[in-house]
């Protein structure tokens, strides 16, 4: 079994949903990221999801947009990233690491020296804003060979027909984007959201995670009753750029997980995972 399916079914069994933060990798520098992945994972992430820094991220919102710039500006490379991951992993061999990136950077290195590095570093799983299934093509025979999970993004106006397909091709969980615009979003509608699982869970064996708009304990909780995992980016990133020079921002960022966890699991244990 990969370690994202492990990671959720120990969620399931234990009645929580997976706490998922993103922060861009190498911001604000590559030798923090794994200091910072550590203390993700000590505050109760699950699974952690690293965005690989792109000049031109189209999905993404001004907070993570400026993530990238100083990722970029502090020299960071994909390489770096497979390193810090490397690094990750002598301490870490359970926690599941996805990396979020855009095709431009696997096309540069070639599909198949990416997907191999990545899962030599101890990357599981890729999530390509612009690599939807159709498009994947090659790519989708190199993840399978290599034991890398594809996950897909599924918008809120994507069709049930369409749904189907991306379920067909997806591994590790379907990522629902709970709403239309670039991450960072402020108005999450948790209504919209339960239907919007529902609709995936009909159409999906595969865990559903829900992302774009969950900024704190409140919102996390929220979507924690309804979906199989929260994804938290952008709250998490702009601590990154209001403490990216304190001494303790690794620390900051625990004590920030540690309370979406509380938030997530309060929610669970009281109203119950369905
Ligand atoms: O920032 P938010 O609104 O908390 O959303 C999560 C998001 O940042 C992370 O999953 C992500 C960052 N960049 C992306 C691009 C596409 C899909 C997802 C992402």
């Amino acid at each position: 079994m990969s370690r994202i399916s492990e990671r959720f079914q120990t969620c399931r069994e234990a009645g929580r949903a997976a706490l998922i933060p993103y922060i861009t990798g190498g911001d604000p520098s590559p030798q923090q990221t794994v200091e910072i992945m550590h203390g993700l994972v000590a505050g109760g992430a699950d699974i952690i999801e690293i965005g690989v820094p792109f000049s031109d991220p189209m999905a993404d919102g001004p907070v993570i947009q400026a993530a990238c710039l100083r990722a970029l500006q502090a020299g960071t490379s994909v390489q770096d990233l497979f390193a810090a991951v490397r690094e990750f992993r002598r301490q870490d061999t359970q926690t599941p690491v996805v990396f979020m990136g855009y095709a431009n950077t696997l096309e540069a290195i070639g599909y198949k020296s990416y997907v191999e590095q990545a899962a030599a570093a101890g990357v599981d799983g890729l999530l390509t804003v612009d690599l939807p299934p159709d498009e994947a093509g090659e790519l989708t025979g190199i993840a399978a060979e290599a034991g890398v999970e594809l996950i897909y993004l599924v918008a809120p106006n994507t069709s049930e027909q369409r749904l189907e397909y991306i379920s067909k091709a997806a591994g590790g969980f379907i990522y629902a984007v709970a709403l239309k615009g670039v991450t960072g979003a402020a108005n999450l509608d948790t209504d919209l959201v339960a239907g919007q699982v529902a609709a995936i869970r009909n159409a999906s064996q595969l865990p559903v995670a829900v992302g774009f708009g969950v900024r704190d304990p409140q919102g996390a909780a929220a979507v924690a009753r309804v979906a199989d995992g929260v994804v938290v980016g952008s709250a998490l990133v702009q601590m990154i750029a209001d403490y990216g020079t304190a001494p303790d921002l690794a620390q900051r960022l625990q004590d920030a997980a540690a309370a979406l966890r509380r938030g997530m699991d309060a929610a669970t244990q009281s109203g119950g995972n369905a």
